[in-house]
């Protein structure tokens, strides 16, 4: 796969076709049984996905209306996740932190596998806390840092530590970012780190707990910053090592909603904050078009 250091594509598991071809989605609410799969989602190309229902329904409706797209209804049948279809882009929410996306993620590859769908790429638009860099700036990341500060995502696997790669595709990065340019929409890339929490895991002051001294805090965006960190949110590592592993190309575009050199509070005018949601929105919307012509 272009751009991946990590070549070895890992098959999905050996006793998911063999043993249970009654396969369930249990999130998701549907299964091999109870819908047509390969009907509805059998002509996906592009899985879009961030934290929000809210968001993403919002997301699906203006990606519709732009391209002239019937937006499907909710096709999720459970109120964990919300799955919007336009045409070949699927905008499912993953919730917060590591632990709801990975699910969600092993959900959707098995949908996309039970659709037929070969090589799905999978987008994360999502939101952040800068580190040096303007509020508004849209990060497309070049990597993902864990809360160790290291370039890998840890599962623990019947007691023991698996350490995982986290490398995103190079060649749909700079696609994204030449089409960022063209748009006018303030892109940098750079390292994220993928925190486990909001609060004390982000190092900010104005959580309930805070045992640590705000030059601390100072110290450690300033360590992030050297090591080319430029936002912060909560599931990065995850997406990237999942989608490398299955062999999907990926990309993360994160909108940082303050920099966290200057604050902590997230406190922003409403029609700011949409505006901010938004770019990531523009660029990606406009990448796919470019590259489907829809
Ligand atoms: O994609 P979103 O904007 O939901 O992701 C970030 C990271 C956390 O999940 C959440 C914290 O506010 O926002
Ligand atoms: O500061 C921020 C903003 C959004 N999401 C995060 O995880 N951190």
């Amino acid at each position: 796969m272009t751009g991946y250091v990590n070549g070895n594509v890992e098959k999905p598991n050996k006793y998911f076709d063999r043993k249970d071809k009654r396969d369930f989605l249990y999130h998701f609410g549907f299964g091999v049984d109870t819908i047509d799969i390969p009907a509805i989602f059998g002509d996906t190309k592009y899985v879009c996905t961030g934290g929000s229902p809210g968001r993403f329904k919002l997301y699906a409706e203006w990606f519709a209306k732009e391209t002239n797209i019937k937006c499907s209804e909710n096709l999720s049948r459970s109120d964990r996740f919300v799955i919007y279809k336009t045409g070949p882009v699927c905008w499912i929410n993953h919730g917060m932190g590591t632990p709801s996306l990975s699910i969600m993620l092993v959900e959707s590859f098995k949908l996309m596998h039970h659709a037929g769908v070969k090589n799905p790429t999978f987008i994360r638009l999502g939101t952040s806390g800068g580190v040096g860099v303007p509020p508004g700036t849209v990060v497309v990341s070049t990597g993902a840092v864990n809360s160790e500060l290291s370039e890998t995502y840890v599962q623990v696997i019947a007691g023991k530590r698996i350490e995982r790669p986290t490398q995103l595709d190079s060649t749909l990065r700079e696609a994204l970012c030449a089409v960022g340019k063209e748009k006018n929409i303030p892109v940098e890339t750079g390292k994220t780190l993928c925190a486990d929490d909001f609060y004390e895991g982000q190092m900010r002051l104005d959580g309930y707990f805070c045992d640590y001294e705000e030059e601390s805090k100072f110290d450690f965006l300033r360590k992030l910053n050297t090591l080319g960190v430029r936002n912060i949110e909560m599931e990065s590592t995850c997406f990237a090592s999942f989608t490398c592993r299955a062999g999907f190309a990926s990309a993360i575009v994160c909108v940082t909603l303050l920099n966290r050199m200057d604050g902590d509070q997230v406190q922003i005018p409403k029609e700011q904050y949409i505006e901010y949601e938004e770019r990531p929105f523009r660029l990606v919307t406009a990448y796919i078009r470019q590259q489907t012509g829809i």
